[in-house]
């Protein structure tokens, strides 16, 4: 036994004219504790495999990929097989090495005829459209639908986990990680390394390395604060049987319990007063803390005073239940 964690499959690679990897995708992926010496079985692709260029300029190559998931990472091939650990469920969120991964995924332009080069793209759309006008349906031209330009693709076009349901698959990445039960709807997003930990509604954005965690409910619009750009550095979670309100927004973790008002953002400098019916009746101040100093906790609510504007935390002794009509995907 060793401590190591391997990932290894056969994932079938798009690989552009200058040599490239747009995209890999994995259909089945194993894990272990020692890097495998050779391929198990055969690649199962069979025709898919085209050594020569197709009308996007576009070769697809078998490829039999191997990483240790605690290592940086390698190329584009090793980046893939980690997002696709992430959607497949092998690996849970911020649990392995992603550094480097925006340096080794490609840009690329993704479209109904899958992902092409940027570099000449117009030629090549063009190719395409010429190779197949009047193909099926005389007189007809097919045409190419440019979906996104992006490194990250669609999560559903390389994986679909069961028990999910997805309003809009544009609005989630590959790399998400969505438990079973989880309804993320048309206005909801889902980055790569982030996702839910149980039965969950996502209305809102789920930023990278964020968690949410079972019977769980973000609300229309809401945003919960990433790391990536901005310069915050605090990963923040959302615990179990919580809500983030519609519009609403956080910069710091929610423990179990927890709600926040729709509308209200609560970041870690927000000054926020400790609800006191005693001291409010008697007229007394109430204790402030700031956010960072809440994050994470259980059983608070978050509001916005309508009468004072002051935030406060409430005391909150249950969570929220959601509608189970919604989660039996
Ligand atoms: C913050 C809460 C939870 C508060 O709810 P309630 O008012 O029921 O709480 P409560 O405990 O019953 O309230 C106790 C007392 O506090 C008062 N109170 C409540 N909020 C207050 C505020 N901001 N300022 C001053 N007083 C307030 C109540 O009037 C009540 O007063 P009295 O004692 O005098 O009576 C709610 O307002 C809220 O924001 N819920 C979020 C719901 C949500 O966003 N769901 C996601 C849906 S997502 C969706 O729909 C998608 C649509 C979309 O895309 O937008
Ligand atoms: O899962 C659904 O469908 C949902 N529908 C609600 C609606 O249509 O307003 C919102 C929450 C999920
Ligand atoms: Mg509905």
């Amino acid at each position: 036994m060793t401590d190591e964690r391997w990932a290894w499959g056969w994932g079938l690679a798009n690989v552009d004219a200058a040599g490239n990897t747009l995209d890999v995708w994995y259909p089945k992926l194993e894990m272990g504790d020692a890097k495998p010496s050779a391929p198990a079985a055969a690649h199962g692709f069979g025709t898919l495999v085209h050594d020569g260029p197709d009308a996007r300029g576009v070769r697809r190559v078998p490829v039999f990929t191997a990483v240790d998931v605690d290592a940086p990472i390698a190329d584009a091939a090793d980046a893939y097989l980690r997002l696709h650990l992430l959607s497949m469920r092998l690996v849970r969120p911020n649990s392995m090495n992603l550094d480097g991964i925006f340096g080794a995924l490609n840009n690329v332009v993704w479209t109904n005829y899958g992902p092409f080069a940027v570099e000449d793209f117009a030629l090549r759309r063009l190719d395409v459209m010429n190779a197949n006008a009047g193909a099926a349906m005389p007189g007809m031209h097919a045409d190419v639908n440019v979906l996104a330009i992006d490194k990250f693709p669609r999560m559903l076009d390389y994986v679909v986990p069961s028990g999910v349901r997805i309003g809009d698959g544009d609005r989630v990445r590959l790399g998400a990680y969505l438990s079973e039960g989880t309804t993320v709807m048309h206005a909801g997003f889902v980055n790569f390394n982030a996702g839910t930990l149980g039965t969950c509604m996502i209305e809102g954005r789920v930023s990278q390395g964020v968690v949410v965690g079972d019977g769980s409910d973000v609300g229309g619009g809401a945003s919960i604060m990433g790391t990536l750009s901005g310069g915050g550095r605090l990963r923040n979670s959302i615990g179990e049987h919580s809500l983030l309100g519609a519009n609403a927004g956080i910069g710091i973790s929610l423990g179990d319990n927890c709600v926040v008002e729709a509308g209200l953002y609560v970041t870690a400098g927000t000054k926020i007063e400790l609800w006191d019916k005693e001291k409010a009746a008697a007229g007394v101040p109430l204790d402030v803390v700031k956010g960072a100093e809440l994050s994470g906790k259980d059983n608070v609510m978050f509001i916005r005073n309508s009468l004072t504007g002051a935030v406060q935390a409430r005391a909150r002794k249950t969570g929220i239940a959601l509608n189970d009509a919604l989660h039996k995907n």
